[in-house]
């Protein structure tokens, strides 16, 4: 396989929702992170935060007495802990899977900021799932006491809702580029980022939840990269996903993607963001290519055996002009 540029976005099925499921879960992804590396790809590595910032949150909002923190830790900095605490294990578990592979690259996790803009919707309307899954009857007391937004999950339960801006710059962009240049593999852009808006020269936080993919996406278009690799727990982006006539889709153009999110296929915060991110991604970056793929087959749809590929029109007719080119070669 020719060696790619690939920014992967990892899930939260890579991670685990307590540090003990996290360490073993990181081991996994990290082992298959590894395996692209050793065939010679430059890798950068997302990640997800939604449950894990939530917990930082619920965690720092109560002193060890029980009675709650005074002055509240706000969502920025929870975002903050939530990169060193996930950036911490991913690292430590790359530099094993690097070290058994006998490959000498080094590892860094970087704090990384993402302005958004603070006059954007989502502001007023919070859509992230953070943290863990409540009753109805605990929902409605942490909204009395405190105002925080729920929302019914999908039949699990429900979970605070946090806004989710869209990103619009990675602040340390030129620093990401530089360690790539030399060989480092960076994990950056962890949680989606922490939120920032521009404050005369410097940064503020402001209290949100980027999603990851759309700032993997972002970074994607940013670094030229030639593949966007969205990890998560299925195989493929499905039509009437869990139902009767489910239907695997191995590769979706613009075009069709536009047209299933029309009819509804793909569930508001979960697989629709990761559709939308790619979509971004081959939008700009036309004769690049998108994947969504299950984290255990990443080598495989990386290979087109595996995941749902999305296709933007001239990657697509550049593909049949080759293949005629081919065909008539051999006629
Ligand atoms: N049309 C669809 N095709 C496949 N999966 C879907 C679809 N719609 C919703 N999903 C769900 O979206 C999930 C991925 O979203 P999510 O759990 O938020 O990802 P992650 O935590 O890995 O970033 C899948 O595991 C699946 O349960
Ligand atoms: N920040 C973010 O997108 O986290 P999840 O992928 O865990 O929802």
């Amino acid at each position: 396989m020719a060696k790619k540029k690939i920014v992967i976005a990892l899930g939260g099925n890579a991670l685990g929702d307590t540090p003990q499921r996290q360490l073993a879960s990181v081991k996994k992804a990290a082992e298959i992170i590894a395996d692209l590396v050793a065939e010679g790809n430059d890798i950068v590595v997302g990640h997800g935060n939604g449950p894990q910032v939530g917990m930082i949150n619920e965690a720092m909002d109560y002193s060890a007495c029980g009675k709650p923190h005074t002055p509240a830790i706000p969502l920025a900095e929870c975002d903050a802990m939530s990169q060193g605490y996930i950036g911490y294990h991913l690292q430590q578990a790359l530099q094993q899977s690097l070290s058994s592979r006998k490959i000498d690259q080094e590892v860094v996790s970087l704090v990384t900021q993402v302005v958004v803009d603070q006059n954007d919707p989502a502001f007023q309307n919070p859509t992230k799932p953070v943290g863990r899954f409540y009753t109805r009857q605990e929902a409605e007391a942490i909204q009395q006491e405190k105002g925080f937004r729920f929302i019914e999950d999908a039949g699990r339960g429900y979970r605070r809702v946090v806004p989710s801006p869209k990103p619009c710059r990675i602040v340390e962009l030129n620093a990401i580029r530089k360690m790539v240049e030399n060989k480092m593999i960076v994990i950056t852009v962890g949680g989606g980022g922490i939120p920032v808006v521009q404050a005369g020269k410097d940064y503020r936080g402001i209290d949100a939840v980027i999603d990851k993919d759309m700032s993997c996406s972002k970074l994607a278009q940013d670094m030229d990269a030639d593949t966007l690799l969205i990890l998560t727990a299925v195989d493929h982006v499905c039509l009437n996903y869990n139902k009767p006539d489910e239907k695997e889709l191995p590769s979706m153009t613009l075009e069709q993607a536009v047209q299933y999110i029309k009819e509804g296929q793909f569930a508001a915060g979960s697989m629709l963001p990761k559709v939308e991110a790619c979509m971004n991604f081959v939008r700009l970056c036309p004769s690049h290519t998108a994947i969504i793929s299950s984290l255990e087959k990443a080598d495989e749809a990386l290979r087109g055996k595996s995941g749902t590929v999305i296709y933007s029109w001239e990657k697509i007719n550049k593909h049949l002009f080759q293949q005629k080119e081919v065909s008539v070669g051999l006629t």
